[in-house]
């Protein structure tokens, strides 16, 4: 829930505020807010001129940049959440105690590997970000410069190069090279079907161009066709594992069966992961 100048909160305004467009964050971008409010049948109880009024207040931008240590809690709200919504307390803050100690003491990469977690955050923006700490400075994937404008998570992904779920190359069983792997993409229920995922997987992209990575791949659940759709619509495609092959997957539940899903990235001036 945001608050608003005034005191009002978002969620007093409307009910339906979830299902608004994140968006629109300037004026400049009104008219298209117009726009779509003219095509819905009703926004809750604001009236849509209301909403273009007061939508550069209330309607923070979504800004999707690398987690930072402070941002850890909501990362492992947000997977849990994601996760395993049928959970409840005391269970769930058990999950979640466990998941933010597993990404702040989790295992270290190993050398010459990156590890990176992005976050789609709202109500902030670069622009008014201030940060105090060493951009360098990483704490298991975590930048550890702290903001005083945090912004809070609405969507996580992580991204690697460790490749442990990629068949092994060669006698020696090496890792492999050049290919990102995309995991743990997850978005608050409230903020879904807004493109914070599609949003997330452009930046982990364009992460994985910038360390040299020629191409990215992920494993979904065969049954989450949302996700599935997800990837397809962002030019992943299906891989076909050879009958017998012992690739590796995830560890999750063990009759879980994925759809292991790769998309070639294009640039020119790539140097190797
Ligand atoms: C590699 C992995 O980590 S796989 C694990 C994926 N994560 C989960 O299953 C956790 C629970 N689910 C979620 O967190 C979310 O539903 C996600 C991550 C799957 C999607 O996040 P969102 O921000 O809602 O996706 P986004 O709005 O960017 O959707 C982009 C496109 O994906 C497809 N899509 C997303 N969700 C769905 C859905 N539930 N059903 C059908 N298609 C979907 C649509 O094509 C959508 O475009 P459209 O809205 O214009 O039709």
């Amino acid at each position: 829930m945001w608050t608003i100048p005034l005191g009002i909160s978002v969620n007093t305004l409307s009910p339906n505020f979830h299902k608004l467009p994140l968006f629109y964050p300037s004026r400049a971008h009104q008219s298209s807010i117009s726009h779509h409010l003219s095509r819905s049948d009703s926004v809750g109880i604001c009236k849509a001129s209301q909403v273009v009024e007061i939508f550069p207040i209330v309607s923070p931008e979504i800004v999707v940049r690398e987690a930072r240590i402070e941002d850890c809690w909501e990362v492992a709200e947000t997977h849990c959440s994601s996760f395993f919504p049928e959970y409840s307390f005391p269970l769930d803050f058990v999950l979640r105690i466990d998941r933010l100690l597993a990404l702040v003491f989790g295992l270290s990469v190993p050398s010459g590997c990156r590890r990176t977690c992005l976050v789609a955050v709202t109500g902030t923006s670069e622009d008014d970000t201030f940060f105090i700490g060493d951009e360098e400075l990483k704490i298991a994937g975590f930048g550890a410069k702290i903001s005083l404008n945090k912004g809070y998570v609405a969507g996580i992904l992580t991204l690697d190069t460790v490749a442990d779920f990629l068949p092994r190359k060669g006698p020696l069983r090496q890792r492999r090279k050049g290919i990102a792997y995309v995991s743990n993409v997850a978005v608050r229920e409230r903020f879904r079907r807004k493109g914070i995922a599609k949003r997330l997987i452009a930046k982990a992209e364009a992460q994985a161009r910038s360390w040299g990575c020629r191409s990215i791949a992920l494993h979904c659940d065969l049954n989450n066709p949302g996700a599935t759709n997800l990837y397809r619509s962002q030019g992943f495609k299906s891989i076909n594992i050879p009958e017998g092959a012992k690739w590796p997957q995830p560890r999750t539940a063990p009759d879980m069966q994925f759809n292991f899903m790769m998309k070639l990235l294009h640039d020119k001036n790539r140097t190797n992961c």
